[in-house]
This record gives C-alpha cells, structure tokens and sequence, in this order.
C-alpha cells in the first residue's frame, strides 16, 4: 500500500442528468485506496456514465467530483475494434497505457518504456503470448493484456467496465484475481462496473446500485438484500443466497443474470 491515505474519490452533492432523465443527485460518495466498489444496475441506470464522470468524459450537473490523477481504465471488450488486431501485438496494446499515462515516451526513452510494459506483462503473466498479433488470442488472453494496459501506468485507481464479459468462469475468476492482487499490492482502488455480481462478491467492499435515479451505497450484506433493492426497485424484488451466491429474482425492468452455482450456472429472472 502506498503511504498516501487521502481518498482517491470524492462526490459531493453529485448528480447527473441528460435532459429529463436525472441518473442519480444527491450523491456522496468518498472512495478511499485500496477500496472495491462494484457499480450495479439494470441496463440503462447509469453505470457506463458512472465511470465517464470518473473520467472526465461527462461533467456533472451539480455537485462535485474529485478524482486522483492517475487514473487506469479497462474497457468494455472490443473497444479497440477500430484498430486491426491482425496488426496490433499485445506488447502494443499494453504500450499504448504508458503512452497515454504520465510516462511520456518523449520524457522517458525506449528502454524505461519497455521495462515497464515488461513487469506489466509480466504482472498478469502474459510475457509467452506478448508478442503475438491481439487477432489470434482467446478472450481471456486479451482481457489480461487489457488489465496490463490499464496498471502500466501505475494507477492509484482503476475503472472496470464489465471487464468480465463473455469470459467464461475460468478465466473470469483469472481476470478478477489481477485486478484483485494489483489493489492490495499497490492500494489501487477498484470501481467496477458489472451485471453479475458473483464473480467478484468475495473481492467487494461496498455495493454502488444505481437504479432509475435512485441508489444505494453500502457493503454488499447491506444493499443485496430483498427489503432494500424491493425499496430501490418499487417493485417485489427477492434475493436467494445460494451456495454461498446471490441470486436476485424480480426487478421491474430488470436485466437478467446468470447466478453460478456449484453444480452450473442457473439462470435467473433477475438482476445482479
Ligand atoms: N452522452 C449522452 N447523451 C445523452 N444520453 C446519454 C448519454 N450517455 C448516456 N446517456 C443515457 O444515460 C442512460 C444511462 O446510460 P449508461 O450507458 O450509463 O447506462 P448503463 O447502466 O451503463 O447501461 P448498460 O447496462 O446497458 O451498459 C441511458 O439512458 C443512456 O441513453
């Protein structure tokens, strides 16, 4: 952990608005180092716009934000689908994070740059597959170079944007582990953005659900319970806890979600 405690988010009176649709108001939030927050929601709630707040990409209506500078993003998968992957290496891709970060290749050399994309590389053991085109690597490979191109920079916080999606269980529990060990390693604090809960649930602190302009902030023992998301939702809303997972039933509105249990994966008709 670095020795710097101040918090790495702070909102203030916060709120967000396109027109008529107000995403959230009134929202305090302080994020300190180290922290997890997952950012849940039915499609549509606000989460994509949560992490553009964070970014500096939306301004807030009311209210303000602060953020640390150093700031790590992880995509929604594909977001760099307007480059060919046939001519792009996972080196590259992971270079582009100390380009776009403090370290300058200008300021810093060739040689600083490729010992940095290396221990990050390195960092989520993706050296053997480094140099290969991003074209010819499964999912998980690349979603592993998109955590190294994210931490190269040596965020103090790290934005996730579903980071898990169509990975399978395997190589999502790979992709939460990383980000999991770059946070207690370094005291990166993590803002989550996901539909599914379950993979991270023993890696969160504290719950964000946004819903139609409503929200909850809590630990997840706090928020994932029938009485509060029914509250949020307005609606009956039930949630299960089965062999040790959620799974949440109900919702108006509500997405659907896979709820892994230890014998497969149960569908429900709910959120999380
Ligand atoms: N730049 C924008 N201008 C106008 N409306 C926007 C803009 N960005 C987002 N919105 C609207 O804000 C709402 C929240 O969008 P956002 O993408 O943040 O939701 P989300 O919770 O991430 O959804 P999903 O789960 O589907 O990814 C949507 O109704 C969206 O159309």
């Amino acid at each position: 952990m670095g020795a710097d405690a101040r918090p790495v988010v702070t909102f203030t009176g916060a709120r967000l608005a396109f027109g008529d649709r107000i995403l959230w108001d009134d929202l305090d939030l302080t994020i300190e180092p180290g922290e997890f927050i997952a950012v849940l929601g039915p499609n549509g709630s606000g989460k994509t716009s949560f992490l553009r707040v964070l970014l500096r990409q939306y301004a807030l209506d009311r209210g303000s934000v602060t953020t640390t500078d150093a700031v790590g993003y992880i995509p929604q998968q594909h977001a760099e689908d307007d480059a060919d992957p046939m001519a792009i290496r996972g080196r590259d891709l992971v270079g582009f994070g100390v380009d776009g970060g403090r370290w300058g290749v200008g300021l810093r050399g060739r040689a600083r740059r490729r010992e940095l994309v290396d221990r990050a590389l390195r960092a989520v053991d993706a050296l053997p597959y480094a140099d290969a085109p991003l074209g010819v690597l499964s999912g998980g490979e690349q979603q592993r170079l998109r955590v190294a191109q994210a931490v190269v920079s040596d965020p103090g916080l790290l934005l996730c944007d579903e980071p898990l999606a169509s990975l399978d269980p395997t190589n999502q529990q790979i992709v939460v582990e990383l980000i999991d060990h770059r946070r207690r390693e370094a005291g990166t604090a993590v803002v989550f953005v996901t539909h599914e809960i379950n993979p991270i649930l023993p890696y969160v602190d504290r719950v964000l659900y946004l819903v139609d302009g409503r929200f909850r902030i809590g630990e997840p023992h706090e928020v994932m319970t029938t009485e509060t998301l029914s509250e949020l939702y307005g609606s009956d809303v039930e949630v299960l806890r089965v062999n040790g997972r959620l799974v949440v039933i109900g919702g108006e509105d509500a997405h659907h979600c896979a709820a892994e249990t230890d014998s497969g994966v149960a569908r429900s008709g709910g959120l999380a």
